[in-house]
């Protein structure tokens, strides 16, 4: 006969092996601990390997969109989650899919990071310093299209792993400089990495990036009632706004799109852009309203943005 789990059996927290996935379980274990005044004992971390950690995969020289894009660092998570093997995720928000499978839920964001780009590099201090010609080592599509937009000297060449393989390859001449989410680079306790960071004026981040999300099984209470003293309402209503933004352009990972929303008193402000890949054409856009219509604030000014967006600028139109 199968054992139903005590009330008091530990809180499997499942999380991806990586060194910037392990802080921010711990990071979620340690606020969940002082929450409650709980011993490190009530937890359990489980460190689930997903396609995005398969070193097959990785390896490879594709871009990561090639591989399977969204998706390919969760799937294995959330399928273990219905399963019951574990009970909550800890996500890096910027590669979570805009829409959760049945039966999860995300409602749960902890108090967002720095949502900058950080300009890393060994030789240089900023973007205004690297020389004509410079190879910049990056695999995200937004990241290109915004630099070959702005610095059409550049040469780029792809450039994947965690956070420690893309610092050995900028060690070892691969590229002169990469660009990283500065909130990584905190987590990891590497802050001293960035040599400088990018206001978004100059590079609008990923929506979502710098923030922590917790997903659960909707029908989980005893996960909600421990998430629900964790979460962070001011991080949770820029993240629906970006996310609904992000979901209504319907963007699938070969378009690059930029987003950040901020609140300002009960207000939320957000910008948005979408390129071409080769950085030929930006569409960009804002919007404000009260922060509490933030998910149609997101919707909108996606929908303006399409509507500016000539028939070919989306490769699968
Ligand atoms: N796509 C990988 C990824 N997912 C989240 C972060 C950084 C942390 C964050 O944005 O929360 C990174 C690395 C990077 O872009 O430098």
């Amino acid at each position: 006969m199968e054992q139903m789990p005590s009330p008091n059996a530990p809180l499997k927290i499942g999380t991806r092996g990586s060194p910037l996935a392990l802080a921010q379980a711990f990071e979620t274990r340690s606020r969940l601990m002082a929450a409650f005044d709980l011993p490190e004992e009530a937890f359990e971390i489980v460190v689930i390997k997903t396609s995005g950690d398969n070193a097959a995969l990785i390896a490879a020289d594709k871009p990561l969109k090639e591989v399977g894009g969204k998706g390919l660092f969760t799937k294995e998570i959330e399928e273990a989650m219905l399963a019951g093997s574990i009970d909550i995720a800890v996500h890096s928000m910027k590669d979570m899919p805009t829409l959760q499978p049945e039966g999860l839920i995300l409602d749960c964001y902890l108090p967002r990071e720095d949502t900058r780009d950080a300009f890393v590099s060994m030789k240089y201090n900023s973007l205004a310093e690297l020389p004509e010609g410079a190879v910049v080592g990056t695999s995200s599509l937004r990241r290109r299209a915004q630099l070959a937009a702005r610095r059409p000297d550049l040469k780029m060449v792809e450039f994947r792993g965690n956070v420690q393989t893309r610092m050995k390859k900028l060690g070892e001449g691969v590229a002169d400089a990469t660009f990283l989410a500065l909130a990584g680079l905190n987590r990891l306790g590497m802050s001293e990495v960035a040599k400088s960071a990018i206001e978004p004026e100059d590079m609008l981040p990923a929506v979502a990036q710098g923030c922590i999300g917790i997903e659960r099984r909707e029908a989980d209470t005893r996960a909600k009632m421990l998430l629900d003293a964790i979460h962070h309402a001011p991080s949770g209503l820029r993240l629906a706004c970006e996310r609904s933004f992000l979901l209504t352009l319907d963007g699938s990972c070969e378009t690059p799109i930029g987003g950040l929303s901020v609140l300002e008193g009960d207000q939320i402000w957000l910008r948005g852009e979408i390129l071409r890949p080769d950085g030929s054409e930006t569409i960009t856009g804002e919007i404000r309203g009260p922060a509490a219509d933030g998910v149609a604030l997101g919707a909108e000014l996606a929908k303006q943005l399409l509507a500016k967006a000539p028939a070919d600028f989306f490769c699968w139109r």
